[in-house]
């Protein structure tokens, strides 16, 4: 897939939830690895309680936009950030900085704290990475580092946990099995309900079915429409039914820039702009 820069100054057509919605405001962030920059200037509202996709072709950026949400590049060398991420009042990249006109804070500041951040905004990773414990162990681990909890709390979070990410049915008779035993599908679902465990306030989900077969996806899919009754989720994704099917926003993403964020229905239905048209409909890639 082939830009050349002309074609990709596009323009944006942007069309954000309202301010008391969000719970993440991503505002002019630029990135960059080393001397290389990733992401111009790019503005990304998440809506609380609602499913965001990000698309786009590959090398666009998405990932890394996702990255920066939780600051998880902080753990690498030569990787920063520039810009605002407004999350509860704060900027997360500069936290001393007054903020006018942030949407309002719903939980935690979180003052600086990378490992407090991480908590409040977790992450799926596109391969299944359980921890080599067991399936009980693999949800325990997290909320033991954050929450003193008795053994009866401590199973009803696993059972909830499990619950929420549609997979208790299949693993509440051998919670003492590693979790590496589990299929790919099922380790997922398992990272998911790791993820909720710590009760964040956002999920970072960076195209967690691409490794899946279509039953494991549509189990995934299930599991994350039930989740944002209660969590907001980003998504990276590269499949555009999956996208249709499950988000309420949609961000379309070219060589670093946001080009289209808005409403899924809309978005898929009638691209406002003619890069975002030519990429649904295939004519890209
Ligand atoms: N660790 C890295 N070091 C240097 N450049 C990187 C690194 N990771 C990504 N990039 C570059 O940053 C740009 C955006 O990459 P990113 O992985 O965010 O895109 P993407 O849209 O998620 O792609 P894909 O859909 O293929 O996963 C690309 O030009 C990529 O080559």
């Amino acid at each position: 897939m082939n830009f050349d820069a002309k074609q990709a100054d596009v323009g944006s057509v942007i069309l954000p939830p309202p301010m008391e919605q969000r719970v993440l405001d991503v505002r002019g962030l630029n990135f960059f690895y080393g001397k290389h920059q990733a992401l111009f200037g790019v503005d990304l509202p998440v809506a609380r309680g609602k499913i965001t996709a990000l698309i786009g072709p590959s090398g666009c950026g998405k990932s890394t936009l996702l990255r920066t949400l939780n600051k998880i590049y902080d753990l690498y060398p030569g990787q920063h950030a520039e810009g605002q991420i407004l999350f509860n009042g704060e900027n997360l990249l500069n936290p001393r900085e007054a903020v006018e006109d942030a949407p309002p804070a719903a939980g935690l500041a979180i003052n600086g704290d990378n490992a407090r951040l991480r908590a409040r905004i977790g992450m799926v990773f596109q391969r299944p990475t359980p921890f080599p414990m067991s399936i009980y162990e693999n949800i325990a681990f997290g909320v033991r580092l954050h929450r003193n909890v008795s053994r009866a709390q401590m199973d009803e979070i696993v059972e909830t946990s499990l619950t929420r990410a549609a997979l208790w049915d299949e693993v509440k008779d051998k919670l003492d099995k590693s979790g590496l035993s589990l299929s790919g599908g099922q380790q997922q679902r398992l990272c998911v309900a790791r993820g909720i465990a710590v009760e964040p306030e956002v999920l970072l989900l960076d195209e967690p079915a691409s490794a899946l077969d279509p039953l494991s996806t549509a189990k995934l899919e299930t599991a994350l429409i039930e989740l944002k009754q209660s969590f907001t989720i980003v998504i990276v994704t590269h499949n555009l039914q999956q996208a249709a099917r499950i988000s309420d926003y949609t961000g379309f993403m070219l060589m670093g820039k946001m080009v289209e964020f808005r409403p899924s229905g809309e978005a898929f239905v009638r691209p406002a702009t003619a890069a975002m048209r030519d990429y649904v409909t295939g004519r890209y890639g």
